[in-house]
């Protein structure tokens, strides 16, 4: 049967799987990034006291059905494995002023690996740097656990958060199963992070 993907959200959100927020509990937007589902903003949490990053879905005429199915997708992995320290956590969901779904995040403080790298890079020492590697292996041996193949990973798609590693962006995430394993041949991802060899297969 065909999942026709914002209904299966407002199920998951009927069914109480899924963790709905009132919009009113956050405050004081500000914008940190832009991805292929729309803008990022950083907000308070009233009653937390804990800074959110919300990823708004913005569903206007122009979006495809494959990015509300990587957005639906993300949040169905996200479920299950962002309860790792070396992944970002995610509260659940709300719905903005104008009626836009967004996932609620974790705010990572020190933005992605990347900035990260560029911004400390003669602060950190050996030690820090074999620390994040070791971290950003076991949330992948988490995922892994979770038969999760992350498919788009690199240094934009971890966050650091109070230098901690945090794996982020499971939009082409996939949940390994059986049928799956044989199927699929088609290539995602950022072009310089793909492994060659997935390259060579296709030649
Ligand atoms: N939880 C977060 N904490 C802090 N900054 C974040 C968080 N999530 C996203 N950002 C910032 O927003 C930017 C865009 O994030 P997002 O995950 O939507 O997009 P992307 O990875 O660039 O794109 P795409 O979703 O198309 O892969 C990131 O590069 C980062 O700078």
């Amino acid at each position: 049967m065909t999942e026709i993907p914002e209904e299966w959200l407002e199920k998951a959100i009927l069914d109480g799987h899924i963790n709905f927020l009132d919009y009113n509990k956050f405050t004081e937007p500000v914008v940190i990034g832009v991805g292929g589902f729309g803008k990022v903003f950083k907000y308070e949490w009233k009653d937390t006291e804990l800074s959110v990053a919300l990823k708004c879905l913005r569903v206007d005429k122009n979006i495809d059905d494959k990015t509300i199915k990587n957005f639906i997708n993300e949040l169905k992995l996200l479920r299950k494995v962002s309860n790792h320290q070396n992944i970002i956590a995610f509260y659940g969901v709300t719905k903005d002023d104008s009626g836009y779904y967004n996932l609620i995040l974790q705010y990572a403080d020190n933005g992605t690996l990347r900035e990260y790298l560029e911004a400390n890079i003669i602060k950190l020492q050996w030690a820090d740097k074999l620390r994040i590697a070791k971290e950003i292996g076991l949330g992948l041996l988490f995922l892994h656990d979770h038969n999760i193949i992350h498919r788009d990973l690199h240094s934009k798609n971890i966050l650091i958060h109070q230098g901690i590693p945090k794996l982020t962006d499971f939009g082409l995430s996939k949940q390994i199963n059986e049928t799956s394993m044989t199927s699929n041949s088609i290539i995602h991802g950022m072009p310089a992070y793909i492994e060659p060899q997935c390259l060579i297969k296709q030649g």
